[in-house]
């Protein structure tokens, strides 16, 4: 029998936004207008304690007293708890580091668009340039262009994906990834610690783990009011680290108690956020919370963010700790290769990729 054909995903024209902008259309194109109750808020002036997302001390979980060590857990649990959310300072990574990633992720998107194109992001694809989760030539667009690259383990990567220039680009990556690494384990020990877990839960069960990074370049919009950023959406990972470049303006949002929380960016200090993987492993305890970015009419805004996951090979499901007769198990086990082969290959709509998981209560009225 002849192999059934598989037809290719049609995503249609894809416009750069970057491209688009030095033309400064009048009208921006119908593909990246969003519908009325999509359309993003862009000024909310908002009150305590709705406006200021939490920040946790890095230093004082790592070298603090015992008193400050505790104080610090406390903070950072209830942050996880509240916010699902939370701004790291003293993170003790090299200052130098996090502006080199910076200055150099700029320079790449600042090249010519030929240059950036030797590295295309495949349709359906999530690695290299491009514009990741379109998949149909109806589905709105971003105003944003993505840089995305697997970085561990080594076999997710793709080296043709890797530029050659700018120079230095790749081996800043690799550098810089590693730091990111070592704080995503440490605070995934925190968090444990905070959970009253042992500190090694997560370490252990994880195994190798899966760390991706993407950056988000997002020009000036002369209609922010029409367009999204980067579409609603939860991080399929356990844990993500978002590096907001300085300068830039307010982009960030959260959805918190059903308002879009601007995420006002602290010079030096790293945004986490909870994944899917940590809301499924406390059952609900922690959320992956719904976040999108917007666009700002004068200025450009660059963000860097990683994804760190469980390996592919991991069983995953809500830990005994955090089902009980109050707190009835809200998710299936499932493995964390499939989750992610389904979080990649569905467009970003709010927190539903994690209906995968979902284990649906009957509505007994
Ligand atoms: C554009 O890419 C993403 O937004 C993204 C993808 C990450 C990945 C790679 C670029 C290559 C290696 C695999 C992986 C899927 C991690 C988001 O990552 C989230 C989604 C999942 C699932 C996850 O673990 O992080
Ligand atoms: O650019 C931002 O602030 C948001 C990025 C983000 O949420 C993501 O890349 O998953
Ligand atoms: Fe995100």
């Amino acid at each position: 029998m002849p192999p059934v054909p598989i037809s290719p995903i049609k995503v249609g024209h894809i416009d750069d936004v970057q491209e688009l902008r030095k033309t400064k259309p009048r009208t921006i194109p119908q593909r990246f207008v969003r519908d009325m109750t999509e359309r993003p808020t862009l000024t909310t002036p908002l009150s305590p304690p709705h406006n200021h997302m939490p920040v946790i001390d890095f230093s004082k979980l790592s070298k603090g007293n015992k008193e400050e060590l505790l104080t610090e857990l406390f903070n950072l649990a209830t942050a996880c708890e509240e916010w699902g959310f939370f701004q790291v300072i003293n993170h003790e990574i090299d200052l130098n580091l996090v502006e080199s990633i910076e200055n150099l992720s700029r320079e790449f998107f600042m090249l010519p668009l030929e240059e950036k194109q030797k590295y295309p992001m495949a349709p359906g694809t999530v690695q290299g340039y491009g514009q990741a989760f379109v998949f149909s030539e109806d589905q709105k667009l971003d105003w944003c262009n993505m840089f995305a690259l697997g970085i561990e383990p080594h076999y997710v990567r793709n080296p043709n994906l890797w530029p050659k220039r700018p120079e230095r680009f790749s081996e800043t990556v690799e550098v810089y990834s590693g730091e990111i690494r070592k704080l995503c384990y440490n605070l995934l020990t925190y968090i444990a610690l905070g959970l009253g877990l042992k500190g090694d839960v997560f370490e252990k069960m994880f195994g190798v783990s899966v760390q991706a990074i993407r950056m988000n370049y997002y020009p000036p919009c002369s209609r922010p009011d029409l367009v999204l950023g980067l579409s609603p959406h939860s991080d399929g990972s356990a844990l993500t680290v978002l590096q907001q470049a300085k300068g830039g303006p307010v982009g960030l949002q959260i959805l918190k108690d059903d308002t879009w929380v601007p995420v006002q960016p602290i010079p030096n200090a790293l945004v986490i956020n909870i994944g899917d993987t940590i809301e499924v492993l406390t059952n609900g305890k922690y959320r992956s919370v719904e976040h999108r970015a917007v666009a700002h009419e004068e200025k450009d805004r660059l963000s860097i963010v990683t994804f760190f996951a469980p390996s592919y090979e991991v069983e995953l499901g809500p830990m005994p700790e955090f089902v009980n007769e109050k707190q009835p198990c809200k998710y299936r086990r499932y493995n964390h290769g499939e989750y992610s082969k389904h979080y990649v290959t569905n467009k970003l709509q709010g927190k539903k990729t994690l209906d995968f998981a979902k284990i649906q209560t009957k509505n007994t009225n």
